[in-house]
């Protein structure tokens, strides 16, 4: 295994006397898909906001390629390789998906004009790969506001590599979706986590999703980490099953 991409290690979080994270260690490798999943409440946007640098921890480091970037501010976290999508997918929808993208590249270059004809033309051919990437092709020249909803996400996603991050925090990346755009939505990530060697680390409710594609599963509960292994040992762990599940007898299948 390589060195990881993303380190946390007993990452500490207090509210009053809630305890969002409670010395949560993990990591993340290049190339790999890992999921992190629990209850509500169990600490899961907690912690990947302390990741990106929304949340300063109480204690607890975050490494990035080994250079310790805890507490640093979101922006300059974003330059150091790590990129986000959201619950809410966030796409400028007037613009077409091909604009949507060039956005993306010129705002991750760090590239500013004064005027958006100046900046057309810029990022056009990476444009149109990461789109390719990302089977958007064939609607570059569409409206975003036309898009499906598992093509605005796979939108986001573009925008989202146009960073060429080295992690990548996915909230919730199949919400809303169908059971058959779900599928199709994780295979895709995952196939670009392979082939780019990118690290993800994803939360996920939908637990076939979870469990048919994550190369890796991350457990919380009330912000204590109660499982980190293969999707085959976390599925069969009775701590999850008896904390994650609250006792009751869910099957934690592969398929929808
Ligand atoms: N700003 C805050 N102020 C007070 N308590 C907070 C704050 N943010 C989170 N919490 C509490 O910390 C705990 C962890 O919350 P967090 O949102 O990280 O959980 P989660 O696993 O992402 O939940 P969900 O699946 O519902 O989004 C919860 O008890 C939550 O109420």
């Amino acid at each position: 295994m390589s060195s990881p991409v993303l380190e946390v290690s007993a990452l500490t979080k207090h509210y009053g006397g809630v305890h969002a994270l409670d010395g949560v260690s993990f990591s993340i490798a290049r190339g790999e898909l890992l999921a992190l999943i629990g209850p509500n409440g169990a600490g899961k946007s907690t912690c990947f906001n302390i990741v990106n640098g929304q949340i300063r921890p109480d204690s607890g480091r975050v490494r990035l390629a080994g250079r310790d970037i805890t507490g640093l501010a979101p922006r300059h976290i974003a330059r150091l390789g790590v990129g986000r999508t959201f619950q809410v997918a966030t796409v400028f929808a007037s613009m077409t998906v091909l604009e949507n993208v060039q956005m993306a590249l010129i705002a991750a270059r760090g590239q500013v004009f004064g005027l958006w004809t100046a900046a057309r033309h810029r990022g056009h051919g990476d444009a149109l790969a990461l789109l390719e990437q990302t089977g958007l092709a064939a609607f570059a020249a569409r409206p975003a506001a036309t898009l499906a909803y598992g093509d605005v996400k796979r939108l986001e996603l573009a925008m989202a590599l146009a960073g060429d991050p080295a992690l990548l925090l996915m909230d919730e990346p199949t919400a809303g979706m169908s059971s058959d755009e779900r599928q199709a939505m994780i295979a895709l990530v995952r196939q670009l986590t392979r082939a780019r060697g990118l690290a993800v680390l994803f939360t996920e409710h939908a637990m076939d999703v979870v469990f048919g594609h994550a190369d890796r599963v991350v457990v919380l509960a009330r912000g204590r980490l109660i499982a980190d292994g293969s999707v085959e040992a976390v599925r069969d762990d009775p701590a999850v099953r008896a904390v994650y599940l609250g006792g009751a007898s869910i099957t934690l299948s592969q398929t929808p």
